[in-house]
């Protein structure tokens, strides 16, 4: 689970055989603002609107299922981190949701912009994003992405093992060049996320270290090489997270390792990175750190930490991708089916099939991720029934909402909107089943603006080429 329901007190109308943490809402037509973008509203008219657009109309120009982004959210949420953490450079982590548009807000709001693959780096320069706010990440960079990133004169490469640091070494040489590089750390921090997006236990495949010593082995490399300007360490812990007490384990930890590195080069590393990860809501029950809260946690932690180990406080950054562009997008989709399945014991679980599902997002079925909805097309009279919302693909697991209370009036037709689709949704976005992936718009002041278009079964097929002999 990216986040445990802890099981409360449970409530005298919670009905069986639900998650016990889920309550019967009094009203299901209510909108819990923490899981919703700034402008979304529930007209008069029970619609729910973003940006001044009824999802009506969104549906009926755009087609279904949409992204829709809240544009005033957006720049909202970016901005806030960038005051929050006034004095450190805050990158967006491109992986999260990333398109020529969405690179030049950032750039816009102040943000830096981190890629991990050629591809992201792509799209960022497109955007705009001057090579020195760019950082590119990655545990396997081709030759081809390291060279992209140093003839785009990256800020800075995320280094990620020595044969990238041998490699990253011939290839400025031979430009003639100094690659400005970090080293990748693991910290040892069990994060308390889903294994496979927590990223600082030693047994898994990012980063070099600290306890075994392969972290230092790797600084020294990079010092070593004539052609590598070594600027620091970075470190990120995982994703979906909400303690910063992990975030604080691994600053003490990576400045630790800042000072000792001082010691023996006889220079202090000029930068540091504690990277992204920073939890947000997706149902009741999650309670996501502000920006300030984070920032005044980790500014206390370096700075407290460069006291007792007499060294400066370098130039710190962070790289958050979800905490930016995860709450500023819904989901909407247009159910197809309603289907009443007998439990055993006898109670009914109410099954909305929806014309989207694990091609669009992967997240429930990959990590278990919990996600709300709501009847988007109209409010609702009718009581909540216990549902769970599923895709159109041949998969059991293809669940997009496992638990959810929705009106018992609802109807093939119905627009269902599912908050928190931001990040990792569209960009994680597959043709499983050969579904055409859906669009992403941006709306503002009523205005629509297409990011990324639907795609068409004719994209899909002009990457079939029949019986094509290979050259
Ligand atoms: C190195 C690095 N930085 C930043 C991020 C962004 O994480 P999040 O979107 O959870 O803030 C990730 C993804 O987990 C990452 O791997
Ligand atoms: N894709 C993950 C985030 C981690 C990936 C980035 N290292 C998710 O959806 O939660």
């Amino acid at each position: 689970m990216t986040h445990m329901h802890v099981a409360g007190s449970i409530h005298a109308d919670t009905i069986a055989p639900g998650p016990q943490w889920l309550r019967l809402p009094e009203d299901v037509n209510a909108l819990l603002p923490a899981l919703w973008s700034a402008t979304v509203e529930r007209g008069p008219d029970g619609v729910l609107a973003v940006g001044g657009l009824p999802v009506t109309d969104i549906a009926a120009r755009c087609g279904t299922p949409v992204y829709v982004l809240d544009e005033v959210d957006f720049h909202q949420r970016a901005r806030g981190f960038v005051e929050a953490f006034a004095g450190w450079d805050v990158y967006y982590a491109g992986k999260s949701f990333l398109t020529t548009a969405v690179a030049g807000w950032a750039v816009a709001d102040g943000l830096f912009v981190d890629c991990s693959t050629g591809g992201e780096l792509t799209v960022a320069l497109r955007g705009g994003v001057p090579g020195e706010r760019i950082g590119l990440h990655g545990n396997n960079k081709s030759e081809a992405e390291i060279a992209m990133a140093l003839d785009a004169g990256v800020g800075r490469i995320i280094v990620d093992s020595f044969d990238e640091i041998r490699r990253i070494g011939r290839l400025a040489a031979d430009r003639d060049v100094r690659a400005r590089v970090m080293v990748r750390v693991t910290t040892g921090v069990e994060a308390h996320t889903h294994e496979y997006i927590a990223t600082a236990h030693e047994d898994q495949k990012f980063g070099f270290s600290i306890a075994s010593g392969q972290a230092k082995e790797a600084l020294r490399a990079c010092e070593a090489d004539p052609h590598l300007d070594l600027i620091g360490i970075h470190s990120h812990i995982g994703s979906q997270i909400f303690e910063t007490y992990g975030f604080e384990v691994a600053a003490r930890r990576i400045m630790m390792l800042h000072a000792e590195v001082a010691r023996e080069f006889d220079r202090e590393l000029p930068e540091m990175d504690l990277g992204g990860g920073f939890g947000i809501a997706y149902t009741s029950l999650d309670q996501p750190e502000t920006p300030e809260r984070l920032a005044a946690a980790l500014r206390a932690i370096v700075e407290e930490q460069a006291h007792d180990l007499s060294v400066q406080v370098p130039r710190m950054s962070i790289e958050p991708g979800r905490a930016i562009v995860g709450p500023t997008t819904m989901a909407l989709y247009r159910v197809g089916t309603v289907k009443q399945v007998v439990l055993d014991g006898g109670a009914t679980r109410t099954y909305i099939s929806v014309d989207g599902g694990m091609s669009d997002n992967i997240r429930p079925a990959l990590y278990g991720a919990e996600y709300s909805a709501t009847l988007a097309g109209r409010a609702s009279s009718a009581g909540a029934v216990l549902s769970r919302i599923v895709g159109k693909h041949c998969e059991g697991g293809d669940i997009l909402v496992r638990d959810e209370f929705m009106p018992a009036d609802i109807a093939p037709g119905d627009l269902v909107a599912v908050p928190g689709s931001g990040a990792y949704s569209r960009a994680m976005a597959s043709n499983y089943n050969m579904v055409p992936r859906p669009p992403v718009v941006a709306v503002r002041d009523g205005v629509l603006h297409t990011l990324v278009r639907r795609e068409t079964i004719d994209d899909l097929l002009a990457l079939d080429l029949g019986y094509d002999p290979v050259p």
